[in-house]
């Protein structure tokens, strides 16, 4: 007899549409409602970026299927089928919605995990207590994969990302050594390093070996798309180091957004509309490396790093 091991692919969530996105900021803001300046401010940027169309949705859903797809084809074990469910952080459907549409399924097993590679007690952290909270009250057993930030696969679909890149900066005339590689992720309060939070040593280490890979030696790691609070986040912005940077005569400037995995407002607002405009200001030439989105190398980081969840934890009850 087949077992069904439910999977919760976890996610930060967009709204469904412009008339949506006071509800989701709320939600964010923890039931605090936005200032109309602030609502406006970030209608805004969706509209900038999608003129009321939200990219991050399609995204994710194409992800949840591509990867129950990938779960199921070449499965190692006979016995067992994955069943992925979605749960987002901040919009329907949310996570605790996900872990109970498994428990409708009768499901009793799960692993959770979360579109997004580098674990923070903040980000990464925050999905799995929600989850696990749900999970518990359901009855249902739930294993959960934190990080997979060196995974050689990841490495290795992000090398071939910059690589590719760095061979267009070839074309357009520059030399490969005068770009300068800025591998950025989603800022957090600077407050998270006084608790020992893995999540900069872990971006660091995923930096690093994309580095290693492709022969890349001038790189430095920046952060963006900073929250609005009073305060301190952690720095340096990408945009002030694009303002070093042209201190420096850079010239030629790849950026690697490797905290993230999907085109959404922090890639296709912060970086590729507002970082962008400050690179034009300083006459500085600024590539960006794709977003993984549903890459079949994704997907199989991401059904690696499942199985073995379900796999250890089969083994621990047996
Ligand atoms: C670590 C991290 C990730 C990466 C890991 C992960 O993916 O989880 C991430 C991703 C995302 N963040 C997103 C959107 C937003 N995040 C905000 C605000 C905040 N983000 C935070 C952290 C993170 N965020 C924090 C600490 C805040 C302050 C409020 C709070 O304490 O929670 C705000 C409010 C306005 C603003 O501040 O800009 C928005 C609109 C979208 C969806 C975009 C789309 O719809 O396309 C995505 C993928
Ligand atoms: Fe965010």
């Amino acid at each position: 007899m087949t077992t069904q091991i439910g999977v919760l692919v976890m996610s930060y969530g967009t709204p469904e549409s412009l008339d949506g996105v006071e509800a989701y900021y709320t939600h964010i803001r923890r039931g605090n409602p936005p200032s109309p300046e602030q609502l406006k401010e970030l209608k805004d940027r969706y509209e900038a970026i999608v003129g009321g169309v939200f990219p991050l949705r399609e995204n994710t859903d194409r992800q949840v299927e591509a990867l129950q797809e990938a779960l199921n084809k070449d499965n190692r074990d006979p016995e067992v089928e994955y069943v992925c469910f979605q749960g987002l952080k901040h919009a329907h459907p949310f996570i605790e919605d996900g872990v109970q549409a498994m428990a409708d399924q009768g499901i009793t097993r799960s692993v959770g995990v979360v579109l997004a590679p580098h674990y923070s007690a903040m980000s990464v952290g925050g999905y799995i207590k929600r989850a696990k909270e749900k999970a518990e009250s359901m009855g249902i057993e739930m294993a959960f994969v934190e990080s997979y930030h060196l995974h050689p696969k990841l490495i290795e679909v992000l090398a071939n990302r910059l690589s590719r890149r760095l061979d267009e900066f070839e074309e357009a005339g520059a030399n490969r050594d005068e770009v300068r590689v800025l591998f950025s992720a989603h800022s957090l309060p600077e407050r998270i390093l006084a608790t020992g939070d893995p999540y900069r040593d872990q971006l660091l280490e995923t930096s690093q070996a994309i580095a290693d890979k492709t022969g890349v030696k001038s790189w430095q790691f920046t952060w963006q798309s900073a929250g609005r609070t009073a305060e301190p986040w952690l720095g340096p912005d990408i945009l002030d180091t694009l303002r070093e940077l042209s201190k420096e005569q850079v010239k030629y400037v790849l950026s690697a957004p490797i905290g993230f995995v999907s085109d959404h407002l922090e890639v296709l607002y912060d970086l590729d509309i507002e970082a962008q405009n400050i690179a034009a200001e300083l006459d500085m030439r600024l590539m960006r490396i794709e977003s993984l989105n549903s890459d079949p190398g994704y997907m199989e980081v991401l059904s690696d790093v499942v199985r073995s969840k379900a796999d250890q934890w089969k083994a621990d009850r047996s």
